[in-house]
């Protein structure tokens, strides 16, 4: 990292305090304080930022890409409605709230993005965040809500997000012109409440929902609906943004045609009387998948085989396309059945392999209650195995924010390029900050 600084400067001094403030505004990044951490004292004198908070720089630096300009040209008629009725309020400043409601495919990611575009060129802020970090990753500038909004992970009624008045965080808000959450349907409404009232404090404006901003919410409640551990139907629907009081100042926007699968008139029904519950079940309450879309299964080991030659036909002929890799995936529930496909999946890529280990450790653990082989053996959401097995060429989900403004969030699409002994060669493949080189630590 000094490398950098010292092509500029020949003062050993400077160029350490440079690299600190680099990190300190790292760190601030991921929610972490430089003074947390033993490292030398950060003289502000050296920051040629003027004061004015990273959050701000990096989203105003976010390019807007021209065919994301060129979007508004072709958005369909309730889209268009949709971005007209949202632009006004943003034109006027008067604020307004918004839920694009629309099932999937009907083009609710492609009317953010025109939304993005049109007020970052105008030389605006546009907050763009989703719930999970993958359709995050598909907005430029995108970032999860948790982490651009600072909100707590455990949210009781009446919360409020962590980030202070004269935060970075709440200066970027203050400014912004739209703030857009995608997938609201998935997260509590306890999130977004605390957003709410987080809003009310810093804009000094606490009889107006969100502040006065324009919020445009989007999602689709016959997805995925807000996870409750070990909750009852009753508390997941209570934990739904529909309970709260602030669905009734959304100003809804319906969302009908889908644009994904225009082709195939019977499989979008199919796909809304799924939704809906409409769709007829058996005695046990299934329903019955089209044959066209299944692969046999059989009891036989042989049928994961099966499932990945059919998800992956040409797997080594098509390596090149990033494309391909990253339009198919195969979705298990459990993160062991996951492991399992990865070893088998990771079998079936020509070319040089690596194998990286982990090195676990329990703190506070005298009696070696947990020795390493038994953590080695744990499964943990967010943690890879203890034996991670990769070629050249093959694709990962990065699954912490690394660092977000340079694309490296939870979700973004990468797949391996090179390894090193203790970093991993990558390139981004999807999103803002695609064809860009990165070594993973
Ligand atoms: N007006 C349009 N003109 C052309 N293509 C469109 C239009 N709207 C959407 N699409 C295309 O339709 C596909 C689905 O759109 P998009 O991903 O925005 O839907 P979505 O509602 O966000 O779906 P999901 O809920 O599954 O995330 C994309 O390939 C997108 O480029």
């Amino acid at each position: 990292m000094s490398e950098d600084y010292r092509r500029n400067c020949q003062c050993p001094h400077v160029v350490q305090q440079m690299v600190l403030i680099n990190i300190k505004d790292m760190l601030r990044s991921m929610g972490k304080d430089i003074r947390s951490f033993p490292l030398p004292g950060v003289d502000m004198l050296h920051d040629t930022t003027n004061g004015v908070p990273k959050e701000i720089i990096e989203e105003s630096m976010i390019k807007v890409d021209p065919e994301d300009t060129a979007l508004c040209n072709s958005l369909n008629t309730e889209q268009r409605a949709a971005y007209d009725e949202i632009l006004a309020t943003v034109d006027h400043n008067e604020g307004g709230l918004f839920f694009i409601d629309g099932p999937g495919g009907t083009g609710k990611t492609f009317l953010y993005r025109a939304l993005l575009a049109t007020v970052r060129e105008q030389g605006k802020i546009a907050i763009a965040t989703a719930t999970s970090g993958v359709a995050a990753s598909i907005m430029p500038g995108g970032r999860t809500a948790h982490s651009r909004f600072k909100i707590p992970l455990r949210i009781d009624d009446g919360a409020i997000c962590t980030f202070t008045k004269q935060s970075g965080t709440a200066k970027l808000l203050q400014m912004a012109s739209l703030i857009i959450w995608d997938e609201a349907s998935m997260t509590k409404r306890q999130a977004v409440e605390a957003l709410d009232n987080s809003m009310r404090d810093i804009m000094d404006k606490p009889n107006l929902p969100f502040g006065g901003k324009t919020v445009v919410f989007g999602g689709d409640f016959r997805q995925v609906l807000p996870i409750v551990r070990h909750g009852s139907r009753g508390q997941i629907l209570d934990a739904s943004l529909r309970r709260s009081n602030l669905w009734g100042c959304m100003r809804h926007l319906q969302l009908v045609r889908n644009m994904r699968a225009q082709n195939d008139p019977w499989f979008v029904e199919y796909l809304l009387r799924i939704g809906n519950g409409t769709e007829e079940i058996n005695d046990n309450g299934d329903i019955h998948l089209p044959d066209n879309i299944c692969v046999p299964y059989t009891g036989d080991d042989s049928d994961l085989d099966k499932l990945m030659e059919s998800v992956y036909p040409t797997l080594n002929d098509c390596l090149a396309d990033p494309n391909y890799i990253t339009s198919r995936a195969i979705l298990s529930t459990r993160n062991d059945c996951v492991d399992n496909i990865n070893l088998k999946m990771i079998d079936r890529f020509q070319g040089e392999e690596m194998v990286y280990h982990s090195f676990d450790s329990a703190e506070d653990d005298p009696h070696n209650y947990y020795p390493p082989k038994f953590l080695n053996t744990l499964t943990p959401y967010g943690l890879p195995p203890h034996m991670l097995k990769l070629k050249i060429n093959c694709p990962i989900i990065l699954l912490r924010n690394i660092d977000p403004a340079n694309g490296l969030c939870n979700g973004t699409r990468l797949v391996v390029r090179g390894f090193q002994k203790n970093a991993i060669d990558v390139e981004i493949v999807l999103g803002q900050h695609s064809r860009t080189r990165v070594l993973l630590p």
